[in-house]
């Protein structure tokens, strides 16, 4: 290790705090993790990282949580004798759309943290409310439907924030709790967005937010680059515009340089150097596609608790299927997202449904069942030369964002030339066919609604491929299995291959940090690409997981994605969220 600045990053997503530091030439020096369940599952009663209030719907974490696990996370980088001294800049990147409420005493905590005491036992007082509403709360249905009709349509909803609403955005979260909870409201002097919570801790004072995750509560206007002044009414009230704007703050528009130097608890209790300056932190998604300089027509499937699917596009294309952010570093520039709730935990179910191998499953990695299943399973489940139907499910453990579906699983067959005689499949299928039918219908979706950004990339050889992303990069903790990179790579194509990234479980922490590195050590003007482009090498960072594109398979996929879209529709006919 040289002797050179470091930069940290963090990223507070559903499951975890991981930090990760890096040097200016991007080689990762240290990192760790917070599990919030193996660490803190029995004190805060979560599951998953979160609390559940069936009944209402409601999804959430404990704000004391994530006190207790920043602590914890610089220990175990302190344990690691990380020189948290020669740390230079700080920036992060945290789960999208969950809100947290500070208190009027907020300043004066914030401003006054003792080091010889935890964040967690001073800053209590700081919070109007203990819970952070999280990103798969789906309470808000009234609401989301108020905010669809008051521009006109969810269509001009989109065009203006540049998503329809829906239920985990922090927009309609806000009008829910402000009806729900008045006093708690009232009570409220600031609300930050999960990433300038933390960053808040580090300056020790309230964060701006930032410009890219602020697109994730249907109340930034992206063209007019101001909060939505309707939606601001709808949310707060004509009275309330005022007190609304001043709990939520300026937007910070630029997403480098420094919004001051780190707190003195900081650097009394881990020794970080009171020179170290914090950047803005940004949401996990956003922070994603800062992992590796992403070129356009390059695709990102997040495999984390939520699978998301990303690209970058200067072309700013709204639709309320979809969903457009600024991008976190580079103005111009559009972060396009299909966000699904049942990602990882819907894969786990499907897993934990499968019969158990004869030898009671001794394989210490708990997926080998479902991947060996996944990959004996012929595509759609069709084996070659024969007349079978193709098999089309619909894995929703929880209400679904794209489609807006009711918690339910759906099984549907077709004719797989054509995708014709599309019928409910009533006797089911055996649950060995579920692995790879889980992942076959997220890509299938992915495929289905990423159409309009993909074109045919260059082959090289004259030859014209279909419409399909170039390379497909796989981050998230689901980026480890091999079975699911393979059929991702059978249904969305990369013409230039699968690659996992080889951090594939802390990308989101890494974009942080690179941001962090930019973010302090930018010339003037030059882009997050620019810098990043020059140190990052492919070798050690990426591996190639899956060839991507193959041909015949690919093609089998497109001859059912209109079936696949005519299954949604049905389904969504009896099944929509109310
Ligand atoms: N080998 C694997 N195959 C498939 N999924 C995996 C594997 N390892 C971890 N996961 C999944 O990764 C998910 C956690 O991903 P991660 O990106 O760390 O989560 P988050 O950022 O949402 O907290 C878990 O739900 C787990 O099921
Ligand atoms: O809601 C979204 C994006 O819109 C989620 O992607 C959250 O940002 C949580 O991410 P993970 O914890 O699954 O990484």
């Amino acid at each position: 290790m040289g002797d050179g600045p470091l930069y940290l990053g963090l990223d507070l997503s559903t499951q975890q705090l991981k930090a990760i530091v890096v040097q200016s030439d991007l080689q990762v020096v240290s990192d760790a993790k917070v599990d919030f369940d193996q660490d803190f599952g029995a004190k805060y009663g979560i599951k998953k990282g979160v609390l559940i209030n069936e009944e209402e719907g409601e999804v959430f974490a404990p704000v004391a949580l994530w006190l207790e696990s920043l602590d914890l996370v610089l220990q175990r980088l302190q344990e690691k004798n990380t020189p948290l001294g020669r740390i230079r800049g700080i920036s992060g990147s945290c789960q999208q759309h969950g809100s947290v409420y500070w208190s009027r005493q907020a300043e004066t905590l914030l401003g006054g943290l003792k080091s010889d005491r935890s964040l967690v036992e001073q800053l209590t007082e700081a919070f109007s409310h203990p819970y952070a509403p999280n990103w798969q709360d789906h309470s808000t249905q009234a609401e989301c439907d108020q905010f669809d009709a008051k521009l006109g349509s969810a269509e001009r909803l989109a065009e203006v924030t540049g998503s329809a609403a829906h239920h985990r955005f922090t927009g309609t979260q806000i009008m829910r709790l402000r009806r729900k909870l008045p006093d708690m409201y009232a009570a409220t002097s600031r609300i930050s967005l999960v990433s300038s919570f933390l960053a808040s801790l580090f300056l020790g004072a309230v964060a701006p937010m930032d410009i890219s995750d602020v697109c994730g509560m249907n109340l930034w206007d992206i063209a007019s680059n101001s909060w939505s002044e309707p939606l601001l009414e709808l949310t707060a009230g004509k009275e309330g515009v005022a007190e609304l704007r001043s709990k939520l703050g300026e937007v910070r528009q630029d997403g480098g340089g420094s919004m001051g130097r780190i707190s003195s608890y900081f650097t009394a209790k881990y020794g970080f150097s009171p020179d170290c300056e914090v950047a803005p932190f940004t949401g996990d998604n956003p922070a994603t596609i800062l992992a590796l300089p992403l070129r356009p027509l390059d695709a990102i499937v997040s495999l984390g608790t939520s699978t998301t699917f990303l690209m970058i596009t200067p072309v700013y294309k709204p639709d309320p299927s979809y969903h457009f952010f600024n991008h976190p570093t580079t103005p111009g520039q559009y972060m396009f997202m299909l966000c699904y709730k049942n990602g990882g935990l819907a894969r786990e179910k499907v897993r934990d449904a499968l019969p158990k191998p004869a030898d009671g499953g001794s394989s210490a990695d708990p997926w080998t069942t479902f991947n060996k299943h996944a990959l004996a399973t012929p595509p759609l489940d069709v084996r070659p030369g024969s007349s079978d139907r193709a098999k089309l499910g619909l894995y929703f453990y929880l209400p679904e964002i794209v489609p807006n579906i009711r918690a339910g699983t759906w099984r549907y067959t077709c004719n797989a030339a054509d995708g014709s005689d599309l019928q409910e499949a009533a006797q089911g299928w055996p649950a060995e066919t579920d692995a790879r039918a889980i992942v076959e219908s997220q890509a299938l979706s992915m495929r289905l609604r990423s159409q309009k950004l993909v074109a045919s990339p260059d082959s090289g050889g004259g030859r014209r491929l279909p419409a399909q992303p170039r390379r497909i990069y796989l981050v998230g903790g689901g980026s480890l299995n091999p079975a699911i990179a393979r059929v991702l790579g059978d249904v969305l194509g990369g013409a230039d291959g699968v690659y996992k990234l080889d951090v594939g479980g802390n990308a989101c922490a890494l974009g942080g940090a690179y941001k962090a590195v930019w973010a302090f050590e930018r010339a003037d003007g030059e882009t997050f690409d620019e810098l990043i482009g020059k140190r990052w090498r492919e070798e050690g960072a990426i591996r190639k997981v899956d060839d991507g594109y193959r041909e015949g398979v690919f093609e089998r996929y497109g001859n059912v994605l209109g079936a696949f879209e005519e299954m949604e529709e049905r389904i969504l006919k009896v099944a929509r969220n109310t």
